[in-house]
C-alpha cells in the first residue's frame, strides 16, 4: 500500500533525531547525556516525497539539565512539527 504521509512514529523518530544541537556539543569529554522527557506537536500531516528540513536549538544548558527545542519545515518554511526535548547531564563520579 502507497501512504501519502508519515505516521507520527515517524515523525517523532525525525525530531528526535533533530534534536540538535544535542546537548554533547556542550559536554566536556567524559559527559554524556539522557532523555528525561520529549514533547512531540504534529500540527499538519507530512506528505511523503516532500523535501523536509530538521532545525534545532539549544535553549537551556543548566549544570544538570539541557533544554532543546526542534521543528520540522519544508523548503517554504511550512512548520509540520516542533519538540522539546530535556536531557539529563550525566557526569562521571
Ligand atoms: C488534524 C490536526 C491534528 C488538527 O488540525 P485542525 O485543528 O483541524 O486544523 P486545520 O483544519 O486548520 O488543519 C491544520 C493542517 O492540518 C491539515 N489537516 C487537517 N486535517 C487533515 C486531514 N484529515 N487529512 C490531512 N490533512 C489534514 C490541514 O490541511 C492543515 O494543513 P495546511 O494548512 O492545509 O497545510 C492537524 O494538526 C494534523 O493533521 N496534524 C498531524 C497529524 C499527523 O500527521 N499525525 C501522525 C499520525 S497519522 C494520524 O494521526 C492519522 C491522522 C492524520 C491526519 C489527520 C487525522 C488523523
Amino acid at each position: 500500500m502507497k501512504r501519502s504521509s508519515m505516521s507520527g512514529l515517524e515523525q517523532m523518530s525525525l525530531l528526535a533525531a533533530g534534536k540538535v544541537p544535542p546537548p554533547s556539543i556542550a559536554l566536556m569529554p567524559g559527559e554524556s547525556y539522557g532523555t528525561v522527557d520529549l514533547s512531540v506537536k504534529l500540527v499538519r500531516p507530512i506528505p511523503t516525497g516532500v523535501r523536509l528540513r530538521g532545525e534545532g536549538k539549544l535553549m537551556n544548558l543548566s549544570r544538570s539539565v539541557a533544554i532543546s527545542q526542534g521543528r520540522i519545515v519544508d523548503d517554504s518554511g511550512k512548520l509540520y512539527a516542533h519538540a522539546t526535548c530535556t536531557c539529563m547531564i550525566l557526569r562521571p563520579s
